[in-house]
């Protein structure tokens, strides 16, 4: 039997509709909106496609959105000067800097700077620390929805042998982390590993996180295996690919995120999650 599908665009829409209440909640109460500065810098094409829907998510749930689209040729300075001034502005309750940025800006330095209770991607060391610490915080968006995939359809992690493949700031890492969390025995494939083809085999959770459309043949998958393919790939004919080649992927696994359609929509309703959540903290911490 075909794998059962793992509809990421349905659980996040339902996820955007609870949110879209208690944003509301939170501006009858404080009398202000919850607000998300989203940053661009430069004209990377696929960037100004995730920042337009993130802004469009944000404003459809009435949260605010601050626009900052800064030419690719931005200094580093001025972008820290503008991030220090989204820190203290108070109707700014979350940033977020759409990566990847232009190559002359190191983006742990500008990272850094946001502030950890602002920080709604999870990417400042201090966020990264308390997750991997199990404490309470602000944690990434792509790795959040896919455990929220995962604890939604009931897909046991714990005592699982996970294998994430990918080792990125942005998902390979933090997925880690959070199975490891949940119980998972994990494994981290990246590009010095020698023999991937084996782990992925006896992986009965597979995380894929590289951006190379057709890495993982469907042959390699085992059977019953849940299979999470955060790649996402355009193609010349301008479809979009996975990592996994899905079709016969799919004749092997129990589970199965599409591209598109599977995770992608759960990181902007997670990032949404996150600003809520910031307001929440920001306006907890202030009050006496
Ligand atoms: N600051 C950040 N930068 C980046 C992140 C991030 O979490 N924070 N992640 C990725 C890109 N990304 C969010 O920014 C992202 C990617 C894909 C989707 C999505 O909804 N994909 C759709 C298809 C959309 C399309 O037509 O292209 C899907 O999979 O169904 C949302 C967000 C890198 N940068």
């Amino acid at each position: 039997m075909p794998a059962r599908i793992i509809d990421g665009k349905g659980v996040a829409a339902a996820l955007r509709t609870a949110l879209a209440a208690r944003t509301a909640a939170f501006t009858a109460r404080h009398g202000r909106p919850p607000g998300l500065a989203v940053l661009l810098v430069g004209s990377d094409a696929a960037s100004h496609v995730y920042v337009r829907n993130k802004r469009r998510a944000c404003e459809e749930i009435g949260m605010a959105s601050f626009a900052h689209d800064l030419p690719a040729d931005t200094r580093e300075a001025d972008l820290l000067i503008l991030i220090d001034r989204l820190n203290a502005d108070p109707a700014v309750d979350g940033i977020l800097l759409q990566l990847p940025l232009p190559d002359h800006i190191q983006p742990e330095v500008v990272l850094e700077r946001i502030d950890p209770a602002k920080d709604v991607d999870g990417f400042h060391p201090y966020n990264i620390g308390r997750l991997a610490q199990r404490l309470p915080g602000l944690r990434p968006c792509t790795p959040r929805g896919i455990m929220r995939l995962l604890e939604h359809y009931e897909i046991p992690v714990r005592g699982q042998d996970a294998v994430v493949v990918g080792a990125s700031n942005i998902v390979g890492r933090p997925v880690a982390l959070e199975l490891l969390l949940a119980g998972a025995t994990v494994t981290i494939c990246h590009r010095f590993t020698q023999d991937l083809k084996a782990h992925v085999e006896r992986a009965q959770l597979l995380v894929v996180a590289v951006g190379k459309p057709g890495l993982i043949p469907g042959d390699w998958i085992a059977p019953g295996a849940t299979v999470i393919d955060v790649g996402i790939n355009r193609l010349p004919d301008g479809s979009l690919r996975g990592d996994v080649d899905f079709d016969a992927a799919r004749q092997r696994a129990a589970w199965i995120t599409p591209v598109p359609g599977g995770v992608g929509p759960m990181t902007i309703a997670l990032l949404l999650e996150n600003t809520l959540a910031a307001a929440h903290g920001r306006c907890t911490a202030q009050t006496p």
